[in-house]
């Protein structure tokens, strides 16, 4: 990693300094990329910024069997941009039904790193997922055996409980319990959002981890109402008070290594957003790296940032760090407000804005 002074002509042909960080390139170790034509359009942005991403299996219907995991890989492998080296990570999508054997070949012949725990009715596109723990008990025991890490969407369901209390409620009672009778389960909470998670995540380190998306380092709770309902802001787990985003803050940036990008970047529609029912999920691919790096500045933190962005991930998925680096420039930049998709568009966060970081072509 090095941190520089970049000179660069400007405009005016005058030789500007602008600090700059190259790092090797980061991993994106939670994204959805969908299917079909808005996996074509989405991909191009999320293989620019990143070399490899674990790809959530919430298609409909979900990503659950050996078949399928390998079938999605060749159609995303099939959408990359010309000359891209992306490398989809796969992931199975846990069921009351998942079979412990299918999930351990899988595992194998490396058709996917890891499996995905959605309780069922928990997010969006989960509501094939697992109803109770204890009907996969089995399938944990297995991975725990295998060494292959279980992917936890860390909210309680229960509809009685505030939804701003679910992913603490999830942690005490389901969590909890779950490291208890699995002491060699390799876990993943990912999108942690509270300060709570964030310690538990510490206090069971190395086995267990966090990803941590951009959107929850910048946006607070008050946001979704700034000036009225911003339903583009409005994901699952829903940002939480300015405490714990200030809590997210100092986890990314302490150089501890459970922590890890995670963009959770979650296109929809505007016409699924802006809508009655508006869906879950913020579209941060575009804009994730300039975001992260942004906050590591802010923090005072950029020695910090390559562990975050691209060596924590791959240590704790048995990876080698990417080869290739990038490098980002603290250098205005004005990211895509909005990628079309047919008629249609999907709105991006942070888009449209002056960003005070930029990548570096
Ligand atoms: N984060 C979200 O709000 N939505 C995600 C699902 C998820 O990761 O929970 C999506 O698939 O749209
Ligand atoms: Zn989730
Ligand atoms: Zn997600």
């Amino acid at each position: 990693m090095t941190i520089d002074a970049l000179f660069e002509a400007s405009d005016n042909q005058q030789a500007d300094a602008a600090l700059s960080i190259t790092i090797a390139r980061p991993d994106d170790w939670h994204v959805h990329l969908r299917d079909g034509d808005m996996l074509r359009a989405v991909l191009p942005y999320t293989a620019a910024q990143f070399a490899r991403g674990i790809i959530m299996p919430n298609l409909t219907p979900p990503v659950a069997s050996v078949a399928d995991a390998s079938a999605y890989r060749s159609r995303i492998l099939a959408a990359r941009p010309e000359g891209s080296g992306f490398e989809p990570l796969m992931t199975c999508y846990l069921t009351d039904l998942t079979d412990p054997d299918e999930i351990e070949r899988g595992f194998a012949e490396r058709i996917w790193i890891a499996a995905k725990l959605y309780p069922a009715g928990a997010t969006t596109n989960s509501s094939h997922g697992v109803t109770d723990l204890a009907k996969i008990t089995p399938v944990l025991e297995r991975m725990e055996k295998i060494g292959m890490p279980v992917l936890i969407h860390g909210e309680s369901t229960d509809p009685d409980v505030d939804i701003f209390d679910r992913e603490d409620v999830f942690m005490e009672t389901t969590l909890l319990p779950l490291l208890k009778q699995h002491q060699g389960l390799k876990i993943v909470v990912e999108h942690a959002t509270t300060s709570g998670t964030v310690d538990l995540v510490r206090a069971h380190a190395p086995r267990m981890a966090a990803t941590i998306t951009p959107h929850h380092l910048v946006i607070n709770r008050t946001s979704l109402f700034q000036g009225g309902l911003r339903p583009h802001l409005y994901c699952l787990p829903v940002a939480k008070r300015e405490s714990h985003r200030q809590a997210l803050r100092k986890a990314v940036t302490s150089g501890e290594s459970c922590f890890m990008i995670g963009t959770d970047s979650a296109p929809h529609m505007r016409s699924a957003k802006q809508a009655d029912c508006c869906s879950a999920g913020v579209f941060g691919g575009v804009t994730a790296l300039q975001t992260y790096v942004q906050v590591f500045d802010e923090e005072d933190a950029l020695h910090h940032f390559e562990a975050f962005a691209s060596l924590n991930g791959a240590r704790f998925h048995g990876m080698e760090p990417n080869k290739s680096t990038v490098t980002l420039v603290k250098k205005p930049g004005i990211a895509v407000a909005a990628v079309p998709i047919g008629g249609e568009d999907i709105v991006v966060f942070r888009g449209g804005e002056t960003l005070p970081w930029s990548i570096k072509a």
